[in-house]
């Protein structure tokens, strides 16, 4: 099968979900790492209480544009933009990084395949949790545990367990806590970067689940990064294909599966079925 095409951004309306504006825009994002094209021209939008899956094979540039979105880095060209309310609308790009740091910590969780990356594993799961709230001024001592505890059960974390380190447990345990500190601030987008990869197939499924609830419940809006096109199938309703570091293919989840328009995207749900 020839790939080898220009690339396209297929764009498929989803009337429910794109009838507001959208939370999240960014606009012509390229990132190179030295010789590496990481990004190329990328554009995207998320509509609010929408779960937006990238799907894309290793290299694609998944994990960079999610690294764009939590303001980790920042692209050669291109501008981000995040509606909130009670904010001025401007390039999150050009925040210096101290306002970068407060805006992630107020209004953005992310959730990496590493728990490493996010969590201090020698610290307990609900000081981690308090960690971040800790950032956003909160200084009670009865406060912060409360609420830790709060973001610990909304993440199906067994609370009996709230004073374990993230060291001393399970690898689906440990994402809990992961699960926990992002929503703790209940943020305006949940970026979540391969969440369940390498966790057994049923740990897997029990926090896709508890994923979900929280999405139905709470509307947050995620950006859902897999390769595993059955996790992006489970959980988004619009999808974004990368390739190479471009979009190739984006819209409705369910279209896009049931009929993939680019060859690579045909290939991807092909090979899956
Ligand atoms: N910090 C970095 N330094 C150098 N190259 C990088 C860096 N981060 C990413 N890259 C390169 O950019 C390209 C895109 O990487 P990225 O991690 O975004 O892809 P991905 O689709 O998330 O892949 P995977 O699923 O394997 O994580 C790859 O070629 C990668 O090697």
């Amino acid at each position: 099968m020839n790939l080898e095409v220009t690339p396209i951004a297929l764009e498929r309306t989803a009337p429910r979900l794109m009838q507001s504006e959208p939370l999240l825009t960014m606009r012509a994002i390229s990132k190179r790492y030295g010789d590496v094209r990481a990004l190329h021209n990328v554009d995207a939008a998320v509509y609010p209480g929408e779960v937006m899956g990238i799907v894309g094979e290793s290299g694609s540039g998944k994990s960079t544009l999610l690294r764009m979105m939590n303001l980790e880095d920042t692209p050669e060209n291109g501008d981000y933009h995040l509606r909130l309310p009670q904010r001025a609308d401007g390039n999150l790009f050009d925040l210096s990084r101290y306002e970068r740091r407060m805006l992630c910590a107020r209004h953005i969780g992310i959730v990496y395949q590493n728990p490493h990356l996010g969590l201090l594993m020698r610290h307990s799961s609900s000081g981690n949790v308090a960690e971040r709230l800790l950032i956003a001024g909160e200084r009670s001592f009865d406060v912060l545990r409360g609420k830790a505890r709060e973001a610990l059960d909304a993440s199906e974390f067994p609370l009996a367990r709230m004073d374990a380190r993230p060291i001393e447990l399970s690898g689906g345990m440990q994402q809990r806590v992961q699960l926990a500190k992002a929503i703790a601030l209940e943020p305006a987008l949940l970026l979540l970067d391969e969440p369940t990869t390498g966790l057994d197939v049923s740990v897997q499924a029990l926090v896709l689940d508890t994923l979900k609830r929280l999405q139905r419940d709470r509307k947050i809006t995620m950006v859902l990064v897999s390769h595993d096109l059955g996790v992006i199938r489970t959980m988004a309703d619009r999808v974004m294909v990368m390739r190479h570091g471009e979009v190739v293919e984006q819209g409705l989840a369910d279209q896009v599966f049931q009929d993939p328009q680019h060859p690579y995207t045909q290939q991807l749900v092909h090979a899956k079925l």
